[in-house]
């Protein structure tokens, strides 16, 4: 056979199933070998199967009925049955195990990278990695392990075919591989519509969620709705026709693959032997072979969306990583140690800090810096400034969340070096504008549920929420009072600087007041040191010292004696 057709096969098959390999090399904790071994019983025994059915259908044409063969069927039958269960159901644990295995290893190295990695990434393509493409491998997993099984039973079946006839076996191996190469081909060109399918699926449900999530502005303007609609339903006709042209396209595969056999038969049954010395029991016994392989073959070659799918989705999920690692290269991942909560500290400084924020080009966006900035254990900074002029970064940078391009941290003279970092972000509890408020205390062993039923009294929540078996009930609440759950949540945290982003800007005029007259100064005579970037001029008194970010620079603004 021409070597270039079988590089030409093995270059079109192996395309599908590269990732798929490669992902059970290197995750699987199961042994292989015992799934292989009992993989190749099933094939051997459902070609031995073949090969009973055969002689004995041959012995009782000639009126010659043997009980061995019954027993050798029966034999055959329950090896076959019990290899096959075993099979699949070992092969299901071992896929579900190196699914768990890669999701948990990718979640425990996304918590350990940084979070310019994740705000430049986004949440939405870290989170259908994690989430689709591993339920993708997950749910083809029995489809492949059955299909990996027919190629072992089909390989069982060409030696039978093979023994029985080489011509024969010399055709049906030509017709199967030259099928299968028109049958990749043509499922190309689907596949290319199923992705195009996919973008404008995507695409819609895009604008779906703008419908949704801007439902309010929808409600009220009859045009936008309008509009917005017909847009969803230009898309969603796009979606429509490439799956129609697929749908169409597989209409002809599915018929080319039923006339293909037919054809095959014919060949075997009316061709072959005129042109090899073949007998008519042999004829009969091809042709029950190929209707035997008919089972196997459509399962290997049929499931070829599965593959391509799982193994775009082990590409992407490997891709993820590979991004992910190189976003943490020097951070050891997996550690179980907790990082060490620091000792209390006399002075923070920021030395000749700058940062600055690139696009994918690797361009400076905007900047921040250079910063000079000593902070005092149980020192009230306010940080005021104009919108994006860098007072969030200011602060990420200040907590650790960023790493600065260049310059120093420095606490207590020391310079915190990025091994130090873990521990340093644990002098801080924080509300940016954008916090995220979790239903329970994580992190925290032993809560005092009294402690923080009082605190939730205290914060006018009582009608709002309950403190019940370590969870807040409810956290649907409106800005001001998710706030304050969120001030609870960092006082229990108990840390020793506190990073208020605008936590006042949505409370009403008592809270304010309460929150700058007494809960900045109960934190301060505790010790705390806090950092609140406001814009409530008459509370500046409360203050230390006010600061200024203007365009990426930090400026006194007034010092307060
Ligand atoms: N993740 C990011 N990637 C790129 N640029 C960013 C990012 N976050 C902020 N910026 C840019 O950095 C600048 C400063 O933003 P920052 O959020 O620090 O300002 P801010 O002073 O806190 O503003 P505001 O008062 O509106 O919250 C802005 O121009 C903003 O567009």
């Amino acid at each position: 056979m021409d070597v270039k057709f079988i590089a030409l096969f093995f270059y079109l098959f192996h395309g599908y199933v590269v990732n798929l390999l490669n992902f059970i090399n290197r995750e699987s904790e199961h042994p292989k070998t015992r799934i292989i071994i009992f993989a190749s019983v099933a094939g051997i025994s459902s070609s031995l199967l073949l090969a009973t059915i055969n002689t004995a259908a041959h012995v009782i044409a000639e009126d010659d009925f043997q009980i061995q063969y019954l027993f050798i069927y029966l034999i055959c039958l329950s090896l076959f049955v019990y290899a096959k269960r075993y099979t699949l159901s070992q092969a299901t644990i071992a896929i579900e195990g190196m699914v768990r295995r890669v999701r948990m290893r990718i979640t425990d190295k996304i918590r350990h990278t940084e979070l310019r990695y994740v705000e430049d990434t986004g949440y939405s393509e870290i989170y259908n990695r994690l989430s689709q493409d591993t339920i993708t491998v997950s749910q083809s997993a029995t489809l492949l392990v059955s299909a990996a099984q027919s190629a072992i039973m089909l390989l069982f079946c060409l030696i039978y075919i093979a023994w029985l006839s080489v011509s024969g076996f010399l055709i049906i191996v030509v017709a199967v591989i030259s099928g299968i190469i028109i049958f990749l081909g043509r499922q190309r060109v689907i596949a290319d519509d199923l992705q195009q399918a996919a973008r404008t699926e995507r695409y819609f449900f895009d604008r779906l969620g703008h419908l949704l999530r801007g439902f309010k502005e929808v409600k009220l303007n009859g045009r936008k709705s309008h509009d917005l609609y017909h847009h969803l339903e230009k898309v969603s006709r796009e979606t429509e026709q490439h799956k129609i042209n697929a749908g169409l396209k597989s209409v002809l595969i599915l018929m080319f693959s039923q006339i293909f056999f037919y054809t095959l038969l014919a060949i075997i049954i009316f061709v072959l032997p005129k042109f090899s010395p073949t007998s008519t029991h042999e004829v009969i016994k091809l042709t029950t072979a190929i209707l035997f392989i008919v089972g196997p073959l459509e399962s290997i070659v049929g499931n070829i969306q599965v593959y391509i799918n799982s193994n775009v989705a082990i590409g992407n999920i490997y891709q993820l990583e590979a991004t992910i690692d190189a976003a943490t290269k020097g951070i050891r991942v997996g550690e179980t140690q907790l990082a060490e909560q620091p000792a209390p500290f006399e002075r923070l400084e920021l030395q000749e800090v700058n940062f600055y924020y690139s696009d994918r080009e690797g361009k400076a966006l905007f900047s921040v810096g250079p910063i000079n900035l000593t902070l005092r254990m149980g020192e009230i900074l306010f940080l005021v400034g104009g919108n994006g002029s860098g007072k969030s970064t200011l602060l990420k940078i200040l907590t650790g969340l960023y790493y600065p391009h260049s310059g120093k941290i420095l606490l207590d003279g020391v310079e915190i070096t990025q091994h130090d970092y873990p521990s340093y972000r644990e002098l801080f509890t924080t509300i940016f504008t954008d916090f995220h408020l979790f239903d329970r205390f994580y992190g925290l062993d032993d809560v005092n549920a009294n402690e923080v039923i009082s605190l939730i009294k205290l914060m006018e929540l009582e009608k709002k929420t309950r403190f019940i078996d370590g969870h807040f009930s409810n956290i649907n609440l409106s800005t001001g009072q998710r706030k304050r759950l969120a001030y609870i949540i960092s006082l229990m945290e108990n840390k020793q600087i506190y990073i208020f982003d605008e936590w006042a800007a949505d409370q009403d005029p008592e809270f304010r007041r309460y929150f700058y007259e007494v809960l900045l100064q109960d934190l301060r005579n505790q010790g705390k040191t806090i950092i609140a970037v406001t814009h409530d001029d008459h509370y500046f008194d409360n203050a230390d010292r006010v600061l200024k970010m203007d365009y990426g620079q930090l400026k006194e603004y007034r010092h307060v004696t």
